[in-house]
């Protein structure tokens, strides 16, 4: 699956290209989810000023505040927000320490970041149906992954910038029609594909309910041939282990799952997609 590469400065835009892009970060933002929905919801992580910093006493955020910055001053040092694939949640941050790359310089210059509505759509439609509700008192390790399922769904919409920057350059006259009339509902017709987006959620599902398997180790799985053994109580049965039975079949069809299928596909149909084609929107109109 060949994919765009930013540092190459001959590479012209491909919609495809772009395209496995988007594919490929379904598997990162999967695998996020499931390791966020291995703790509790913890929400005291998310309570603006439950917990003090004293190293920085006019720092009013939450304890995911504190940790999102400084994961992003550490990147921003190692030059993570120079790619222009990359966009932080935070303004001010350090500037790089590592020389700066050369990349390929694809889209026309913007400030369009989106990051306050990814973080309130995790937090608000994300977490509540993706994690137990409670406290298990894993707060930096949840901090962690809410960091990473941030980083990746962020990556995931800003690449509607490219996204909407190859379908301009493939059809440029219906777009600059539409852009100089500020049209933004045949805008978003025009950019819309039900074909893709239908075979995607076809995709992420599937994908969900692969990645999402628990693994039945082989102590798990019943032994083909039963041998015959002795009951505590003397009484001779027919081999089979029915507290190993219970374990294979904890849901309907015999499988567990680390994560609700249904949700995956709500969060990638109700906000995922619609933040992308919000992007696409709001760049194609600075486009004219
Ligand atoms: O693949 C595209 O053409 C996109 O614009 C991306 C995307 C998406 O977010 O996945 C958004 C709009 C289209 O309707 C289909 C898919």
């Amino acid at each position: 699956m060949t994919t765009m590469n930013f540092l190459e400065k001959d590479q012209k835009l491909s919609l495809d290209k772009l395209r496995n892009v988007l594919v490929r970060l379904e598997d990162t933002i999967i695998f996020a989810l499931i390791e966020r929905a291995q703790f509790k919801q913890n929400e005291i992580i998310y309570v603006q000023g439950a917990f003090p910093f004293d190293n920085e006493p006019d720092f009013n955020g939450s304890f995911l505040d504190y940790f999102l910055l400084e994961t992003e001053r550490i990147h921003a040092q190692v030059r993570r927000y120079t790619s222009p694939d990359e966009y932080p949640f935070n303004d001010n941050l350090p500037a790089p320490v590592l020389p700066a790359l050369d990349f390929a310089n694809h889209l026309i210059p913007n400030k369009i970041n989106v990051n306050h509505h990814v973080k309130s759509m995790y937090l608000l439609n994300i977490l509540p149906s993706l994690c137990a509700p409670g406290d298990d008192s894993n707060h930096g390790s949840s901090a962690t992954r809410d960091v990473e399922c941030l980083q990746a769904l962020s990556k995931r919409i800003h690449y509607g910038k490219f996204i909407a920057e190859a379908k301009f350059q493939a059809d440029p006259e219906k777009y600059t029609t539409l852009i100089k009339a500020r049209d933004t509902t045949a805008l978003m017709a025009l950019l819309t594909n039900e074909l893709v987006e239908e075979r995607l959620l076809r995709r992420l599902r599937r994908k969900a309910e692969i990645y999402g398997q628990e693994y039945a180790d082989e102590s798990d799985v019943d032994e083909p041939a039963p041998v015959p053994s002795t009951s505590a109580d003397g009484a001779a049965t027919n081999g089979t282990n029915p507290s190993r039975k219970r374990r294979r079949s904890s849901t309907s069809d015999g499988t567990k799952r680390r994560i609700d299928l249904d949700m995956v596909v709500r969060l990638y149909k109700d906000f995922v997609i619609p933040l992308t084609k919000k992007v696409e929107v709001d760049y194609l109109l600075l486009r004219a």
